[in-house]
Order: structure tokens, then C-alpha cells, then sequence
């Protein structure tokens, strides 16, 4: 797996390399397809509802059992709230259904069919007059005219959908010209990695390992900020304050400056972030179709929505319900500049501090090793995305009202460490254990997707859920008797190696320590054999 600052990270992420797989395709079902609602195998009201939400020390919030849970019993269904399909796989992916051909494209069809059924999908106005062939001058890429006009209905129409591919395509030409630019200027590029002169300096937050301590560094001098009239934001910072709430409002004031002075422009984002910025478009797109309104009260009224939503594969889930997955932002920056740490690490005595000015210049943030670590790639992409944004605006009448780097950090910091891999569904996944899961060699990676209501599995080393994608739902499926109280399970990603590497794993795409009851074991017994071994040598 690439390091998170070239990809995007999520449970159970795509390999880097992508492998073509001949002759396993077989024609979906409709059941596959998702053409049936299958949610009736599982009690959706609170009462019987198998989970609960609990926080754990150490862990944050978990899916614990409500009630004992036989083998095999289905414990959660997720409908996604937005998704991308890879670049490698786009001609061949189903946009809704995610139905994979690795050996033809699929047809981009044109609607046709009964009316009835165009009247009976969900979310449809039923008082707009929205004909079949409206449809069919929409394009994407779809298994069938079903998908397409739910597609089309769920991004809130055929005038949207014009919108949201205008977008698309937007992204795809703001891509090809920043190759362009960066072909030419390719000899006037200057390193990345200058060091700030310390005369540029000011006052610092240090981090050191992922706590901030604070000091005044020497040379102290009048700030050095440009534009600061240009920001509303208090820039009060106190030195001494080494909260998550400090950091969180730092980093908001360099995204201020990195998007005033216009930084990290011309820098390419991968096919990976792409994908990741396609994923926001669509989060985006499909936020005015919310079907369900906000509740008044989301503490007390958020568990009670997950438990008893009837999760079917046409429900879209509201953009609101984004709001609870957890917001890796700082978790993020904190894991980039540990990382730097241990890159810039001499022995293990010297652990050297990260320096962040509280009050940065452009030219800080620009070429700070920081600013690279933490800001540059997402910058990048919110830079594309922006671009592509006002590109759209312009030619669709300004269809699309302004966009802050708040609402795409607000996406971009959920999806990441939360979001779920789409994996091609082959025959592992009926299988019981939840080795099942991980696709090593067998399976193609197509695309990630966010389950606001599936974030709440916790990661374990010995996980007791495994997962298993029909179309478009996740569900979640006990793979031993679990007794009420337990919390439930699932694996990010691979359990197969020793436990420092699993760790280190974790640690670096998913930015925590795994605290698992395998982990501990092995740690421990780790520690007991290091011992033992330094007894011997005595
Ligand atoms: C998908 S979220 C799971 C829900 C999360 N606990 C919450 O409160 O929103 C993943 C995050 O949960 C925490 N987490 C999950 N499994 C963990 C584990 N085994 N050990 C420590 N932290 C864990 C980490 O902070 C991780 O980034």
C-alpha cells in the first residue's frame, strides 16, 4: 500500500498495482445488480437491532452487540453516501450498481422502458414531469437503463447530472493541462524541500512525537504574514494550548493562506487523489437529494436513525449523516509530522522537534518540509477541484454556487481512514472466514465508497464481522457467535503479518495505534521473548 500522502486511505484500499482478470465474469443476478430491496433478512428498529454505539477508552466509538448474534447473522446493512470507481476500471464499473466486466465496457444506454417505472424510483419528484428519454442524452457508464435513471434521480435530476459530468469532464481537462504546463516548466522546477531561513521565523508550536509542546524561538521579530486582513478567522493562537481545537484552527488559517496566495497550484495530484476529488464531487451532487431531514438533535436522535434506517440500496443516505464520521484532519497532520520525525531521526536519543510557526508565511507553508508532509497533496486537490468548480460554473450558468476549501475538507478528512474499498465480488466472499475480505490476489479493486453508518466498526487484528458487498450495500456478517456486549470487529485491511508489521501499517494509513486484544498478546509476548533473549546474552 502507497503512503497516504499519495493515496487516499481506507479500509481495505486498493493494492497499488492493478492486475486484468480474464474469464471469471459471470452475468450479475438480479439480486447482484441490486435490483431487489434484500433488507428484509434483518430487523431495521431499534428494539432487535442487533448493534449499538458505545465509546470504547482508547478507541472512540464502537459497534458493540444489542442482543447475542448467532454465526452468519447479517448485523448491518450500508447504503454508501458517496463513491468513486477507480480510473483503471471507470468504462467497466457500473456507476450505481458497481457491477464489474473486466473484459467489455459497458454499454452507456439510453433510458427507455416503462414509465411506471421512472415514477416508482425513489427519490423521484413526483411533481416534475421527468420523461425516460429526458434521460437519455445523459451519459455515464451503466450496467443497464435501471441504474442509469436511478443514478440520474439520486444526483437530483437530469439537470444535475448534466452538471455534475460537466464537472467531471472539467477535472478530467484541468488534468491534461497542468500535464501540459508541467511538461514545459519541468527544467525551471526548483527543489521542494528549501529550509526556512530562520530569520523568516517567528514563534513556533513544537510537536514532538504527536504531542504539540510550545516555545518562543530566538530570533523574534515583527510577524511576517502576508494579507492578514485578508482572514476573518481569529489568529489569536495561544503557544501554549497543545489541544486537537488549537491545531484544527492552525490548520484552517494555513488553508486560508494556501488558497489566498493561490499555493501548491501546479502539482498533479495522482490518479488516487483524482479519484478521491471524484468522490467529493459526488458527495457534493448528491447532498441537495437528501430524502431524509436533518433531526433537530443529532446526539439524541443519530444512533436511533442508523438502527432503524431501512438500509436498501435506494435509500440514499443524507449528506448530513456525514457530520458523524470522525474527521481525521488533525489525526492526519499529527501522523505526517511524527512521520517526519522518525525520517529525520539520527538515533533513538534524538527525536527532532517539528516547528510549526503559529503565524505562517506563504513561502513557509510552501516550502516547508511540514507543508509538504501535511497540505501539499491535499492542496493539490482541493486546487483541481476548485479550478474545475468555477470552469463548470461559468459554462452551466452558473449552476453551482461558490465553494470554500471548508466543505472540501469537510469531505476529504471523512473520507479519509474511513472510507470502504469496492472490491469485485467474487466467490471468496460467500466463504465464512474473514480472510475472505482481504482481495489480495484475487480481486480487483474498483473504486472506494463512504458508509457513514458502517464507520463505526472498529478495526481487530481477530475480528469477529466480516464484510460483503451486494451491488451497492456493505453488509456486515458475523463470522462467530457473539455475545451481547462484545464489541464487533472488522479487519482494515490485512491481519495476515507479524505484529509490527501490522502495526506499522495502521499506524501509518490509518494514523492509530492499534490497541487490539491480538496486538496486545503479541506485543507483550514480543516484549516477554526480547527479555528472555537479552537474559540469554547476559
Ligand atoms: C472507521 S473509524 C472507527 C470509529 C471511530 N472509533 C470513531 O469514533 O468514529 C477508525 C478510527 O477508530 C480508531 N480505531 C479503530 N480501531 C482501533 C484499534 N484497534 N485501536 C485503536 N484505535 C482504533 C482509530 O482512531 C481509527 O482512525
Amino acid at each position: 500500500m502507497a503512503s497516504p500522502q499519495n493515496q487516499p486511505l481506507m479500509l481495505s484500499k486498493a493494492p497499488t498495482t492493478t492486475r486484468i482478470k480474464l474469464g471469471q465474469f459471470s452475468e450479475p443476478s438480479e439480486q447482484d445488480a441490486g435490483h431487489q430491496q434484500t433488507s428484509s433478512n434483518t430487523a431495521y428498529h431499534s428494539g432487535c437491532f442487533p448493534v449499538r454505539i458505545c465509546n470504547v477508552p482508547g478507541r472512540g466509538r464502537g459497534y458493540f452487540a444489542a442482543r447475542s448474534i448467532a454465526k452468519g447473522e447479517t448485523v448491518l446493512r450500508a447504503a454508501p453516501l458517496a463513491w468513486a470507481i477507480s480510473e483503471d476500471w471507470i468504462k467497466n464499473t457500473c456507476w450505481w450498481c458497481f457491477v464489474y466486466d473486466p473484459r467489455k465496457t459497458h454499454q452507456v444506454k439510453a433510458v427507455e422502458g416503462p414509465a411506471a417505472l421512472l415514477a416508482s424510483a425513489p427519490n423521484h419528484n413526483q411533481n416534475k414531469k421527468t420523461s425516460s428519454s429526458q434521460f437519455a442524452q445523459y451519459k455515464g457508464v451503466f450496467c443497464s437503463s435501471i441504474c442509469q435513471q436511478k443514478a440520474v434521480l439520486a444526483h437530483g435530476g437530469p439537470d444535475r447530472w448534466k452538471c455534475y459530468l460537466a464537472l467531471l469532464g472539467a477535472i478530467e481537462s484541468e488534468v491534461r493541462a497542468t500535464k501540459s504546463k508541467q511538461g514545459r516548466a519541468v527544467s525551471k522546477t526548483t527543489s521542494e524541500h528549501t529550509q526556512i531561513s530562520s530569520k523568516d521565523t517567528i514563534q513556533y508550536v513544537a510537536v514532538a512525537d504527536t504531542n504539540i509542546s510550545t516555545f518562543s524561538a530566538p530570533a523574534a521579530a515583527t510577524p511576517k504574514v502576508a494579507c492578514m486582513s485578508d482572514f476573518s478567522r481569529d489568529i489569536d493562537f495561544d503557544p501554549d494550548d497543545m489541544s486537537d481545537e488549537q491545531l484544527s484552527d492552525w490548520i484552517s488559517y494555513v488553508w486560508d493562506i494556501i488558497t489566498v496566495h493561490s499555493l501548491f497550484q501546479n502539482n498533479l495530484p495522482d490518479s488516487s487523489q483524482r479519484e478521491l476529488v471524484r468522490l467529493i464531487c459526488n458527495a457534493l451532487f448528491l447532498q441537495d437529494n437528501a430524502t431524509t431531514t436533518e433531526p433537530t438533535s443529532y446526539s439524541d436522535s443519530w444512533e436511533i436513525l442508523v438502527v432503524s434506517r431501512d438500509a436498501t440500496e435506494d435509500n440514499a443516505m443524507p449528506l448530513h449523516a456525514l457530520a458523524h464520521v470522525r474527521n481525521n484532519e488533525v489525526d492526519f497532520l499529527r501522523a505526517k509530522l511524527h512521520q517526519l520525525q522518525l525520517e529525520t531521526l539520527q538515533t533513538p536519543a534524538t527525536v527532532a522537534p517539528i516547528r510549526l510557526p503559529l503565524q505562517p508565511t506563504p513561502t513557509q507553508i510552501e516550502q516547508s518540509h511540514w507543508g509538504a508532509a501535511a497540505f501539499k497533496t491535499a492542496a493539490s486537490a482541493y486546487a483541481l477541484l476548485e479550478k474545475a468548480w468555477k470552469h463548470t460554473s461559468k459554462s452551466q450558468d452558473n449552476a453551482l454556487c461558490h465553494f470554500s476549501h471548508e466543505q472540501f475538507r469537510s469531505v476529504y478528512f471523512r473520507e479519509m481512514a474511513n472510507s470502504f474499498g469496492i472490491w469485485e465480488v467474487t466467490e471468496d466472499d460467500i466463504g465464512q472466514q474473514p480472510q475472505a475480505q482481504l482481495k489480495s490476489a484475487e480481486s480487483e479493486w474498483l473504486g472506494f465508497s463512504i458508509y457513514p453508518t458502517a464507520v463505526y466498526f472498529n478495526h481487530s487484528c481477530a475480528p469477529n464481522i466480516r464484510k460483503v458487498r451486494t451491488a451497492r450495500m456493505m453488509s456486515f456478517i458475523s463470522c462467530r457467535d457473539i455475545e451481547q456486549g462484545e464489541e464487533l470487529f472488522i479487519t482494515y485491511g490485512s491481519v495476515a503479518e507479524a505484529a509490527p508489521l501490522r502495526r506499522s501499517r495502521l499506524q501509518q494509513n490509518f494514523f492509530f495505534e492499534c490497541v487490539c486484544d491480538r496486538c496486545l498478546a503479541e506485543t507483550s509476548q514480543c516484549q516477554i521473548l526480547a527479555l528472555n533473549t537479552l537474559d540469554l546474552l547476559n
